[in-house]
């Protein structure tokens, strides 16, 4: 009895030390999930019911909703939850967000590239954000539908044509990449896992996604160029390799409720005012010379803090970096352009 006393009591300091104080000493804050009924959307309505900063949570799609919503509702935590079905209900569904996590769309089937998506998540995520724009125009807008490159540069254009957009509120959710990139370094590099950290800039596709290993920690120097090489392939092709895996039956779900969590996660705790919350996101940079960039990014009381420089890369990552460029210039383009053009 006194030494589970005493670890409750430790477990909460702890808590209480890394941004999850007792829930009086959190404000309220309501999160909204928009695809909520989909394969990333059920167990990350599930782990967001789980967050102790969440006092309120809406989950929304164009079907499936009261089930998903009924069913996360009987665990014993304290965000209320509500289901909302349908455009008649979105409005209502989104009112009062301070977080708006979208993963909304069409999933890939093995031989298609993210960007095949983007005839129709495009349109899903413009009618979404209209939305945003209308009924919770402060809201930090996580964005997960693919293609990201492009879906995050919609959203921009649509809340510009708004009035309400605010750079440091929109995110392209790559957290997946980083939550890769450690586990797959941990695993070559034989470190504890839960101590790996490793920034992965640019985007979220193929090329694009570029982990930094030479900024890895715990450093390694077991580990040779051709392991570096290998392990950022695998990290660029992570997503495909699920994709394979499933076999026709969708993309990565589970692992991406958690990078999606995570990153919710560190949201809410910017906006409560922890100090020094770091993740890597795609945001409006001006890192590179394009508009929209992943890297680092300090998360404050507005959403974005401050985003941070890429720091030293080695040659292979300036390579990298050269090398994306392209790619990522014409997907952020082909985004404002379908905003504009439609
Ligand atoms: N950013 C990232 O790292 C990752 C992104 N993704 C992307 O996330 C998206 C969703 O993937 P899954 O959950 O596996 O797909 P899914 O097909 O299982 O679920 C998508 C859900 O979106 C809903 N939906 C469709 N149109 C909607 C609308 N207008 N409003 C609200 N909900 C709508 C569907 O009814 C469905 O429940 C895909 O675009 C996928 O490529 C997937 C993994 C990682
Ligand atoms: O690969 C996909 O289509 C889904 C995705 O973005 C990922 O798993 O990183």
């Amino acid at each position: 009895m006194r030494s589970s006393l005493l670890k409750s009591t430790s477990e909460l300091l702890r808590r209480s030390r890394r941004g999850y104080a007792s829930s009086s000493a959190n404000p309220e804050r309501k999160v909204a999930v928009l695809g909520a009924a989909g394969g990333i959307g059920q167990p990350l309505s599930l782990l967001m019911k789980l967050n102790p900063l969440v006092s309120s949570l809406s989950l929304y799609d164009i079907a499936g909703t009261p089930g998903v919503a009924a069913d996360v509702s009987h665990i014993n935590s304290p965000a209320l939850v509500k289901g909302f079905m349908g455009d008649d209900q979105l409005g209502e569904a989104l009112e009062g967000s301070d977080v708006v996590i979208i993963p909304a769309g069409v999933p890939r089937k093995p031989g298609m590239t993210r960007d095949d998506l983007f005839n129709i998540n495009a349109g899903i995520v413009k009618a979404l954000c209209t939305a945003i724009a209308k009924h919770c125009p402060n809201a930090l807008v996580n964005m997960i539908s693919n293609p990201v490159n492009s879906t995050v540069p919609i959203a921009a254009e649509v809340f510009k044509k708004a009035g309400t957009y605010d750079e440091k509120k929109l995110f392209g959710v790559t957290t997946l990449d980083v939550v890769r990139a450690k586990t797959f370094y941990a695993g070559k590099a034989g470190v504890p896992v839960t101590e790996v950290n490793v920034p992965v800039v640019g985007g979220h596709a193929g090329i694009t996604i570029l982990p930094l290993f030479s900024q890895a920690t715990p450093a390694s120097n077991s580990l040779s160029h051709q392991d570096i090489e290998a392990l950022t392939k695998r990290t660029q092709d992570g997503g495909t390799e699920v994709v394979e895996a499933k076999a026709g039956k969708g993309s990565a779900t589970l692992s991406m409720a958690y990078a999606g969590a995570v990153f919710a996660d560190a949201c809410l705790k910017g906006l409560n005012g922890v100090p020094d919350i770091v993740e890597c996101s795609f945001v409006q940079s001006t890192v590179t010379e394009l508009p929209f960039f992943a890297s680092k990014v300090r998360l404050g009381k507005n959403g974005v803090e401050e985003v941070l420089g890429l720091g030293e890369l080695s040659d292979f990552e300036k390579k990298g970096l050269e090398n994306l460029k392209g790619e990522l210039k014409s997907s952020i383009e082909k985004g404002v352009k379908f905003a504009y053009g439609n």
